[in-house]
C-alpha cells in the first residue's frame, strides 16, 4: 500500500531552523533468520502529523520504527527521508539525518545523574555531530544551570520541577517523560514513539500525549507505536494498522476506526480479533 499525504506542517516562531522532513517506508520488508516479520510496507509519516502504528502484540511495530530510525537496513524496499533512500547514502550522509530523528523506546535508558544531565545529554552528543545546535549547545556547557533547551523539553513533559532530581529515584512514568524529553530537548525533525504511556497512570499519559501535540504543533513529524486504541484516537491524525508483518490498512484516524475498510480492523478495534 502506498500513501500520499499533502504536508500538513507548519513552522514555528520558535524552529525558523526547522527542516520539515517526511519520514517513509516504502515497499518494506525485513526478518530475523528464516522468519519475515514484515512484509511490503509502505507509509509514511509527514511534518505536523501524528500517525499511530497500531497492531496485535509480536506484529512488527517496534521492528518497523527500528528500520525507519535506520538502526539497519531493511531487507528489501527503502527508507526514505524527504524521498531519498537513507541506505544508498555515504555513512556520514546518513548519519546526519538519522540526528534529526528523536526517539523514544521502550527501554528505559536514563543514566544515573540529575534529570537535566539525563536530558542535556542528547544535546551534547548531536553537538559533537553537528553545528546546527552549536549555539544551545554552548549554553549547557560550563553551566550549572540547565540550558533553555533542556529546560523547555522538561516543561513540555511537566517535569521541570524535577529537572535538580536523580533520575534513579524517578517513578516509571517519570523517566518515561524524561526520556521523551531528551528525545526532544535536540528539536528533532521527527518523532519516533514506541509505547510511550506504556503502563502509565492517566496522568503521565496526559502529560506524554501533550507533548506529542506539542511536538506536533512545531512542525514535527511524529509517529507512535501504540497498544492504546483510545491513545490512538485521542492523539493521531492517521493510523496504520499491522497485522501479521503487513499494513492491512491506513488512512485518516477518524476514517479507519469509524468505517474500517478491512473487517479485521474492525474486529482488533473491537477486541474480538482472536490472536
Ligand atoms: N532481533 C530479533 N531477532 C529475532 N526476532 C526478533 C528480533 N526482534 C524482533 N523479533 C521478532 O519479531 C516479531 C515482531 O516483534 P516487534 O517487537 O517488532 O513486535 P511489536 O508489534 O512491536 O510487539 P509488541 O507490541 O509486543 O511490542 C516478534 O515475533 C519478535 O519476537
Amino acid at each position: 500500500m502506498s500513501e500520499t499525504h499533502q504536508t500538513t506542517g507548519t513552522q514555528s516562531p520558535g524552529s525558523a531552523s526547522r527542516q520539515l522532513t517526511r519520514l517513509a517506508a516504502r515497499n518494506l520488508s525485513h526478518g530475523f533468520g528464516d522468519g519475515v516479520i514484515l512484509e511490503d510496507i509502505s507509509l509514511a509519516v509527514e511534518p505536523g502529523e501524528i500517525l499511530a502504528i497500531v497492531g496485535p502484540s509480536g506484529t512488527g511495530k517496534t521492528t518497523l520504527l527500528r528500520l525507519l530510525a535506520m538502526f539497519e537496513p531493511p531487507d528489501k524496499g527503502t527508507v526514505e527521508v524527504d524521498g531519498e533512500d537513507v541506505w544508498s547514502l555515504s555513512d556520514d550522509q546518513r548519519l546526519a539525518l538519522r540526528r534529526r530523528i528523536g526517539m523514544g523506546f521502550q527501554t528505559r535508558s536514563l543514566f544515573s545523574a540529575a534529570v537535566s544531565d539525563n536530558v542535556a545529554y542528547g544535546l551534547r552528543v548531536r553537538q559533537s555531530w553537528g553545528a546546527r545546535l552549536r549555539s544551545a549547545i554552548e549554553n549547557v556547557v560550563g553551566r550549572s544551570d540547565p540550558a533553555p533547551p533542556v529546560e523547555r523539553a522538561l516543561e513540555t513533559v511537566g517535569m521541570a520541577d524535577k529537572m535538580h532530581r536523580d533520575a534513579r529515584s524517578l517513578s516509571a512514568g517519570e523517566a518515561q517523560r524524561v526520556a521523551i524529553a531528551r528525545a526532544l530537548a535536540p528539536d528533532p525533525d521527527v518523532l519516533l514513539l514506541d509505547e510511550p504511556t506504556s503502563n502509565l497512570d492517566p496522568r503521565n499519559t496526559a502529560a506524554i500525549e501533550s507533548a506529542m501535540r506539542e511536538a506536533r504543533r512545531h512542525g514535527i513529524a511524529v509517529a507512535l507505536a501504540t497498544h492504546d486504541m483510545q491513545q490512538a484516537q485521542r492523539v493521531s491524525d492517521r493510523t496504520a494498522v499491522l497485522l501479521d508483518g503487513t499494513c492491512i490498512e491506513s488512512g485518516p484516524t477518524d476514517r479507519v476506526f469509524e468505517n474500517p475498510a478491512d473487517d479485521r480492523v474492525r474486529r482488533f478495534i473491537e477486541g474480538k480479533l482472536v490472536y
